[in-house]
């Protein structure tokens, strides 16, 4: 791991933001904020910010609601909590927090919000165009992520398709097969789609039907299945290597960031349960018109904003220090809910956190050193930084952080100087390539080339191939499967990788994954890697973030002595789950 010296994250290799003019390559401070000087689509049918979490807006914890809760250092009397990290999951637990009448200080590392996902500006022979880090989709299913966009007012930006409609084609003898749904209730929404799928045999497709419907019959909760691979359980259930391929890792590699036999039969049924055995319309997809940035760094900066939250971008916490440790000498107060570094600790200030709250050492721009002090912190940082930062004691095994593991996702971007590609994505089978996606429309491109993004999960086997070596491969097979691009010529090919995209979703995932409550009284932990029963992806950072909020509001509630502390938004919190790890009881 090494630091990019311009936008100060950390990065395995060469820093994935980069903008290259060639191979990867360049620098982050090339980069202009996404979103600057560039006209912004918003449809007339935009509406306003709209905030679906409604039990945590509940909690009387606002100024005069309830007179008399000191916040350490603050004026005001207002309780402060610090959340640490500025992406999906941060920004919705800042967001709820603030919604409920707290005072939120958001600390971010890089100089832009957004996290994992996020966007930067390219020159490309073809024009300057926007690019994601890499292609994001969602489901219909992912109401925590679509409340937080809803929240920021990007919800219009990302519409979900009317029904699900996947054209699957196969490389080998341009069959195009459909995964769609139909009118029907679910189960029966996809079984005509199955019936007519060319890609598996007549048998195949039967055995299919068979193993989703025990598939249905799952409890993703039993310890049991998280120590099983989705692989063997696929093949006991009768499924050859070709519904494998054409079925089950079709899916699941671009959900799970894995193919079967790496992968928790937990997670896997999770994912197919809630996905496309649940709701009919559950797994319709959802994907940007603009580019991530816009909504993520952009809109949630302006909705944070306008919510009051003050957010210390290039600021990154050092150092975490519980109430009650003791005093040291430290350089002068921010201006919000902090106290000096040299004033000692005191007890009893009322706000349950004791001596005088936590105390944050963070790195402003420029590594000027400041000091703030909180009730409560959440911690939405990656695990490893996470498991740097946690106390003593905060959490039973922190070490556990680290068997995690990470799973890399690497974007092939290409940039044809015509249209080769009629449908908005599509999958592929009987080549290399997973899932190709055009992104002319939200990278601004303009002039009648097509920009495409390939898609390539479970990346362990590319992750370090140059990009030379990459686009020699790549284009070929591009070109096999879409014949209008081998007339076209490449305007610009480069490549993003990002090889701690997610974690690994391995057997055993379940019970390294903490809770939002740590052992520490006021201490928060939010993030896609905690334990939200999801795989890594946006909706799990949004759900975590908005679990890990309502989680401080009871503690700034029970600090207080109320005696009916807020009940947790339950649209969004998993709540805990038989067969997972319950690391604290804190609040
Ligand atoms: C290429 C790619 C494709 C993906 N595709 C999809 C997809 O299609 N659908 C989907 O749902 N998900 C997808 N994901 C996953 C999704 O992006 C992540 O799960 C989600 O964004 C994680 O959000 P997070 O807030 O939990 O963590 P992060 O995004 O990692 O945010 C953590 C933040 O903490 C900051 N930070 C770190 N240390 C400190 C510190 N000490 N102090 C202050 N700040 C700090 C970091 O800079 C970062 O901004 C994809 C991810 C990648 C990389």
């Amino acid at each position: 791991m090494s630091r990019c010296g311009a936008c100060r994250g950390w990065t395995p290799g060469p820093c994935p933001a980069v903008v290259p003019s060639g191979p990867v390559g360049g620098a982050c401070g090339d980069r202009r904020p996404v979103g600057a000087g560039r006209p912004v689509r918003v449809p007339p049918s935009s509406r306003p910010d709209r905030w679906e979490v409604r039990a945590v807006t509940a909690v009387p914890v606002s100024p005069g609601a309830t007179p008399g809760v000191p916040a350490p250092g603050g004026p005001d009397g207002q309780p402060t909590v610090l959340v640490a990290g500025g992406g999906i999951a941060g920004t919705a637990a800042a967001l709820a927090l603030a919604d409920a009448g707290v005072r939120v200080v958001l600390a971010e590392a890089r100089p832009r919000l957004g996290g994992l996902a996020f966007s930067f500006r390219r020159s490309s022979p073809a024009g300057d165009l926007t690019a994601d880090n890499g292609q994001h989709v969602h489901l219909r299913c992912c109401t925590a992520y679509r409340a937080l966009l809803d929240r920021v007012g990007g919800a219009p930006l990302a519409p979900v398709q009317d029904r699900l409609d996947v054209p699957v084609l196969d490389a080998r003898d341009h069959t195009l097969g459909r995964l769609r749904r139909s009118a029907l209730p679910a189960p029966l929404h996809l079984a005509g789609s199955l019936a007519r799928y060319p890609h598996l045999s007549l048998a195949e497709r039967s055995a299919a039907a068979r193993a989703a419907l025990a598939l249905r019959r799952l409890d993703p909760a039993d310890p049991a299945l998280d120590g099983a691979r989705f692989g063997d359980w696929l093949r006991h259930h009768g499924q050859s290597p070709r519904a494998v391929e054409a079925l089950w890792d079709l899916v699941g590699t671009a959900t799970l960031n894995a193919r079967a036999d790496q992968v928790s039969l937990a997670l896997a049924a999770m994912v197919f349960r809630t996905g496309l055995l649940g709701e009919a319309g559950a797994a319709d997809i959802g994907r940007a018109r603009v580019p991530l940035g816009e909504l993520h760094d952009v809109r949630a900066r302006r909705a944070l904003d306008r919510a009051g939250v003050r957010t210390l971008l290039r600021t990154r916490l050092r150092r975490l220090r519980p109430p009650g440790a003791a005093p040291e000498p430290g350089p002068p107060d921010t201006s919000t809910g902090t106290s000096r570094g040299t004033s000692p600790d005191r007890a009893a200030d009322g706000s349950g956190t004791g001596h005088g709250g936590w105390r944050a050492d963070l790195d402003g721009p420029g590594g000027t050193p400041t000091v703030l002090r909180a009730h409560a912190v959440v911690l939405a940082v990656p695990p490893e930084e996470a498991e740097r930062l946690l106390p003593d004691g905060a959490l039973e095994r922190p070490a556990r952080l680290r068997g995690l593991g990470t799973a890399p996702i690497v974007n092939l971007h290409v940039v044809y100087d015509r249209r080769v590609l009629r449908r908005p994505f599509l999958a592929a089978l009987g080549t290399p390539v997973q899932w190709v996606f055009d992104r002319t429309e939200p990278s601004g491109l303009t002039g009648g080339a097509q920009y495409l993004a390939l898609s390539q999960s479970a990346a362990g086997d590319i992750i370090d191939q140059p990009a030379a070596d990459l686009r020699a491969r790549f284009l070929p097979e591009l070109a096999r499967l879409l014949p209008a691009a081998r007339p076209a010529r490449v305007l610009d090919f480069f490549v993003t990788r990002e090889r701690a995209a997610t974690f690994a979703p391995a057997p055993g995932t379940a019970r390294l994954r903490p809770h939002a409550i740590s052992r520490a009284p006021g201490l928060l932990l939010a993030g896609a890697w905690t334990d939200t029963g999801w795989p890594a992806t946006m909706e799990g950072a949004a759900r975590s973030g908005a679990t890990a909020a309502a989680a401080a509001l009871r503690h700034l509630g029970a600090a207080r002595g109320r005696a009916d502390p807020p009940p947790a938004p339950t649209a969004v919190d998993p709540g805990r789950r038989p067969g997972h790890t319950q690391e604290g009881t804190a609040v």
